[in-house]
């Protein structure tokens, strides 16, 4: 048995938390595998988090070189559980506020990150908040779909903001219950590679609340792709027209998510860097 060091830096935003590992030229933690997130991620074992965003540049990392032209950062996200993940809304917040933190990109003005769904820029706000471009939801046919939790059943809609997402409206958002296990839905076909499943209720005028199960951790304190899925799915059921802005809270703080007139999203909140250390890996 051996192990390795992995120099890691904590952050979140909205309380949705993470460990980013710099690899800049891809060299240092080329195979972080399954086993090794899961050993960072352990919040007994482990330094503790909903996931790992490696940082590796476009270049350096297969899933990146596409965007190599385009962008220097790719962020390499995977789940606390150690699957890959397509995307992270709020995880692609910290990872903007870090590289600009350590002095890998320009503090001013939009920096554009390359993700497995594709590039996100995110812009620098005066108020030290930043705004994801989060591209435009996907609305995936999913009539008759229903998802179950805490011994109740709601209809549900199936929302492709690069990851996937089922959106079910509730009358409280305690009546899910505990949300120790993955909520269950049907037809299980409308979800193949699981699902990212948020529990909302209206607070008001463009105002919404919502709970979430997250493929691949558990319940989180906020999600940020999930806001998205949120926000795009009331504004469609209330054939509302954009522009038009949602306030979201989550049990971790708030987003604001910006529906615009071409379809596409821009969700904005906070990033906040935390710690910093190194752990080391036993490796199989
Ligand atoms: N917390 C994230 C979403 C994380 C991705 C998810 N668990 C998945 O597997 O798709 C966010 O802020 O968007």
């Amino acid at each position: 048995m051996s192990t390795s060091t992995v120099a890691w830096v904590k952050g979140h935003g909205t309380e949705n938390d993470f460990l980013l590992v710099p690899d800049p030229d891809g060299i240092l933690h080329p195979d972080l595998d399954a086993a090794a997130v899961r050993q960072l991620c352990d919040r007994r074992r482990g330094v503790g988090a909903d996931g790992v965003l490696r940082v590796v540049r476009t270049g350096a990392i297969e899933d990146g070189r596409a965007f190599a032209g385009t962008a220097e950062w790719f962020m390499d996200f995977r789940n606390a559980d150690g699957s890959v993940g397509e995307m992270c809304g709020n995880g692609v917040r910290v990872f903007a506020h870090f590289l600009r933190t350590s002095g890998l990109v320009d503090g001013a003005g939009e920096v554009p990150v390359a993700t497995r769904a594709g590039l996100r820029p995110v812009r620098f706000e005066a108020d030290g908040q930043l705004t994801v471009g989060m591209g435009v939801p996907g609305f995936p046919e999913s009539t008759g779909l229903v998802m179950s939790a805490g011994g109740r059943t709601w209809d549900a809609v199936a929302v492709d903001m690069g990851n996937p997402h089922a959106v079910a409206m509730v009358d409280d958002l305690a009546d899910p219950g505990a949300l120790l296990d993955p909520p269950v839905w049907t037809p299980a076909e409308v979800f193949p590679k699981g699902v990212n499943a948020e529990f909302a209720v209206r607070r008001g005028e463009r105002h919404l609340a919502m709970r979430v199960h997250e493929r691949g951790v558990g319940e989180t304190r906020s999600c940020g792709t999930g806001a998205c899925a949120v926000a795009a799915s009331v504004a469609r059921a209330d054939g509302v027209t954009t522009p038009a802005s949602y306030r979201v809270d989550v049990p971790g703080g708030t987003l604001t998510i910006a529906l615009l007139p071409d379809g596409s999203v821009e969700m904005t909140g906070p990033a906040v860097l935390t710690a910093c250390g190194e752990m080391d890996l036993v490796l199989g």
